[in-house]
């Protein structure tokens, strides 16, 4: 798994939480990349590990990890059902000291942000569409599109998702955003000035017209991902409720819907695929396993990516905030913490360690935030 979180540096170098003992009062700024420095995508491969991840499908990590993804909270009946929510409860409070509600600490982020320009960047599965079993229908509300729409009229606000880029522009429909689809891997944003020579990088046209760069920096693995694709299709196609899905640069083998006796079978199969691929990795999201390029990018290279493009990646008045649910989100928050200049929430109504300063329960407090965030900007003259 991609996942390494870092349980021993969980402070946040914000002066706006001097009343917050928890958290470390730094010397008041909040540094984007260093001075002087200029993020140039490094594409070089990350090389796979020998054994690969699910080389012994029997290992009882790589089960235990399949069933640990997603959890669900389990209702049992009457005083066990109030004993079991009790402690969930108590539970899900006590892991908020360490990653305190987005929305209680609002004044604290916006105290943060003041003379900043906040730039947003929101996941989409999970975060912006509630979780549900069939990923072709995670849709997004009406009122979460008009608060996303709306959040963009303010903020520069860029949807990075796991999907293809085109599926995740045919579930947001906004236009006004930027969208990386693929993990990253799938760039649509501004066109950068002076205009840049980053291989893998061209300019193109939008649905409306508009000049764009268009940023795909593993376009030599889309004949692999699509014979990937087909071999996963064809060698699933006897698993009941078993899915792949091709998200263009990458492919995702969803296992929601599966019978949990047959995730072995899942895995073997997926794994007797990408062993003929020794340029493919394996990550594992929310009941999902995802099959991409072993290239050294993820969401939070993509994250540093457009926020050089909006040129706006070595400022001190830039507040970038990140909201997302997944492992593959953790990518992001931890450039953010590394960095040590924005804020990550995560999205999860269950304890989870993560490199988020900040969390929301659901896509319903996410919405919440957002509108907050326009009425905060629309109230105050900044
Ligand atoms: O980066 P994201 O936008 O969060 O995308 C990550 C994956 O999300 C989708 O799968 C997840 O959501 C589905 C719909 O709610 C759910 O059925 C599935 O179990 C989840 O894993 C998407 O289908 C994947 O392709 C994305 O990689």
């Amino acid at each position: 798994m991609d996942l390494k979180p870092n349980h021993t540096t969980p402070v946040l170098a914000d002066p706006a939480t001097i009343s917050n003992s928890r958290l470390v009062v730094s010397s008041g700024l909040l540094p984007c990349s260093p001075p002087g420095s200029v993020f140039s995508p490094n594409l070089s491969t990350v090389p796979r590990k020998k054994a690969g991840i699910l080389d012994d499908v029997r290992a009882s990590s790589w089960l235990d990890a399949m069933k640990s993804s997603s959890p669900r909270h389990k209702i049992t009946r009457d005083y066990n059902h109030e004993l079991l929510s009790a402690d969930t409860d108590v539970a899900y409070r006590t892991w908020m000291v360490k990653y305190p509600s987005a929305l209680k600490s609002f004044e604290q982020i916006t105290n943060f942000a003041k003379g900043k320009r906040i730039a947003l960047f929101l996941d989409y599965d999970g975060t912006l569409s509630p979780i549900v079993d069939n990923p072709d229908l995670a849709f997004m509300s009406i009122d979460m599109r008009a608060a996303v729409a709306n959040v963009a009229k303010y903020f520069p606000t860029a949807i990075i998702s796991g999907r293809s880029r085109a599926k995740v522009y045919e579930f947001v429909g906004l236009t006004d955003l930027y969208y990386a689809g693929s993990h990253g891997m799938d760039i649509m944003g501004p066109v950068r000035e002076p205009s840049d020579h980053t291989p893998n990088c061209i300019r193109s046209t939008d649905k409306q017209g508009k000049e764009v760069n268009l940023f795909q920096p593993a376009s030599e693995f889309l004949p692999m991902i699509d014979e990937v694709f087909n071999s996963l299709v064809k060698s699933t196609k006897e698993i009941n409720g078993a899915k792949v899905e091709n998200n263009k640069f990458c492919v995702s083998v969803h296992y929601r819907n599966v019978d949990e006796k047959n995730w072995k079978t899942v895995a073997q199969c997926v794994h007797d695929v990408i062993r003929n691929y020794p340029r493919l990795r394996l990550s594992h999201g929310r009941k999902v396993l995802e099959v991409r390029p072993v290239i050294d990018w993820d969401k939070g290279k993509a994250l540093t990516f457009l926020l050089e493009s909006l040129g706006i990646s070595k400022c001190d008045d830039v507040l970038p905030i990140y909201v997302g649910d997944d492992r593959t989100d953790e990518d992001a928050f931890k450039v953010l913490r590394e960095g040590n200049c924005g804020y990550g929430i995560l999205v999860s109504s269950v304890p989870k360690e993560s490199n988020a300063f900040f969390s929301l329960r659901d896509p319903q407090e996410v919405m919440e935030f957002l509108k907050s965030l326009v009425t905060w900007k629309k109230t105050s003259a900044r």
